[in-house]
């Protein structure tokens, strides 16, 4: 085979399938079993019993319908696997653009700190940072998430090399710093990086402690003025700022190298006007990226996370861009793993169920739901286009970009993003995240199915 026809993506059969197989098949012994009791022991005519008896028997054909339902879908477990390197071989200058959104709601529950640790990470995804845009929706509307935001574009001109250079994992510096070996800590590269976090943790946590912002810093940059008019979180005017301009030829990390574009967008927020959570903030999200960067895969990750992986990009890239089986693939939905759950996980394994079990054995039937973080979509599957047999996306036509100065940008962003513009349209409905519903991700995916697209499950961990 010449080397432009090997495929970028394979599945395989999950370890253990046989072994999980004859475990299910002992347990529906055993309901059958207690099948066989409830119809042997009815209790006589007359007999008190009787009718709790039957109940009971058919609770328990209601619970084995269940059942087996469930089973339906585990029992063709697969896993996938990646070359990662036959992408880059042949794809690496028509790689797409990649928009990547962040959503927080609340510089409470979710501190500003936290949020841009979520942030740096993904700056610093091995992709080419032109063809890399961050976008950050703040619901909270906060001066303080914004703040934040501004100190992590600074902090990222010399994280971005650090990691490069060291090759570093994971790349969320506060994970990162957290599990740190003692050769490395030594190095005198590592002690000005942490030096240089640790002063920029504590500029922002006084920020925090106080809830408010200093006129010093109040200077430093124009965006802060926005907040002159913002009267609560919510009731304010659309906020959007590109913090850094990737396509700015002097916009460069302390090496040299181009940044990826990093904006903050806070959607119009009315008292009268219903905001529709986090499907909401998507949405705006969806339109003001189409006017910046309008990158062709948007991921999408909630602000309390990290990845371990920082090819992950590359990784989902090899699914969507298969020549042969990619057009099919609407997403590629990663797993989620906790930090703080209890050691001996109490809560009854249940991700590690999802993880291991549900997931695998939902790719072997289509495709995983989407679970709202960790999700590489297709732009155009998720504005709501319909699959189409044999039709092949054009990769050729590469990455565009916007023309246009950064206030330009900003400001024909702003009414993508007002609480007006989806009035008489489909977003929400036929386009974008569906709206009215708690679990807005997995009614979202199961849409994007309906319209006969798959999807993929890629866990790297070996
Ligand atoms: O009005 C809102 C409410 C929430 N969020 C953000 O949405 C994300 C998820 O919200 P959270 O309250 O953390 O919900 P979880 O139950 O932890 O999240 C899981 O379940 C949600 C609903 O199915 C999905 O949207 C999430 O991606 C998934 O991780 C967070 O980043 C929030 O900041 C907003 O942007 N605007
Ligand atoms: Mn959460």
């Amino acid at each position: 085979m010449r080397s432009e026809h090997l495929p970028l993506f394979g599945i395989e059969q999950a370890k253990n399938r046989t072994v999980y197989r004859l475990f299910s098949s002992s347990i529906f012994v055993c309901i059958s079993a207690t099948w066989v009791y409830r119809m042997i022991y009815v209790p006589e005519r007359g007999d008190s019993m009787r009718w709790t008896w039957i109940l009971l028997f058919a609770a328990e054909l209601w619970f084995a319908l269940f059942w087996v339902l469930s089973q339906s879908f585990r029992w063709n477990r697969v896993r996938r696997y990646t070359f990662i390197d036959r992408l880059s071989h042949r794809f690496e200058d028509k790689l797409p653009g990649v928009d990547i959104f962040v959503c927080t709601a609340d510089p409470t529950i979710e501190p500003p700190l936290m949020v841009i640790n979520t942030v740096l990470f993904l700056m610093a995804y091995d992709y080419p940072p032109e063809k890399l845009s961050v976008y950050l929706s703040d619901d909270g509307g906060s001066v303080l998430t914004f703040y934040a935001l501004l100190e992590a574009s600074h902090f990222s001109k010399h994280w971005l090399p650090f990691c490069k250079k060291f090759n570093i994992e994971p790349r969320s510096p506060a994970a990162y710093f957290a599990n740190i070996s003692d050769s490395i800590s030594q190095s005198t590269e590592f002690q000005s990086i942490k030096k240089l976090y640790d002063e920029m943790e504590h500029r922002i946590e006084t920020a925090t402690k106080f809830g408010r912002v200093s006129d010093e810093i109040r200077a430093q940059h124009k965006g802060f003025s926005e907040w002159d008019s913002v009267s609560s979180p919510r009731d304010h005017q659309t906020i959007v700022q590109i913090l850094v301009d990737g396509r700015d030829p002097r916009v460069l990390d302390t090496e040299g190298s181009p940044l990826p574009t990093l904006a903050y967008l806070s959607r119009e927020k009315r008292p009268n006007h219903h905001h529709n959570f986090k499907a909401g903030s998507m949405n705006a999200l969806i339109r003001v990226s189409g006017n910046i960067s309008n990158g062709s895969i948007i991921l999408n990750v909630d602000c309390d996370m990290y990845s371990n992986n920082s090819k992950s990009v590359r990784d989902a890239l090899c699914f969507l861009m298969d020549e042969e089986k990619g057009h099919e693939i609407a997403y590629v939905q990663y797993p989620q793993c906790f930090n703080n759950v209890t050691k001996n996980d109490i809560y009854g394994s249940s991700m590690r169920i999802i993880r291991e079990v549900d997931f695998p054995g939902l790719d072997g039937h289509g495709g995983p739901a989407y679970v709202g973080t960790g999700c590489f979509h297709r732009r155009e599957t998720l504005c709501g286009n319909k699959y189409v047999e044999g039709r092949k996306f054009e990769w050729k036509r590469g990455f565009v970009r916007r023309e246009g100065t950064v206030s330009e940008l900003e400001e024909t962003s702003k009414s993508l993003a007002d609480c007006s513009y989806e009035k008489g349209t489909q977003w929400g409905n036929e386009m974008g995240l569906l709206y009215g519903c708690p679990v807005e991700d997995v009614i979202t995916g199961l849409s994007i199915q309906c319209r006969g697209w798959k999807s993929a499950f890629s866990d790297q961990k070996e």
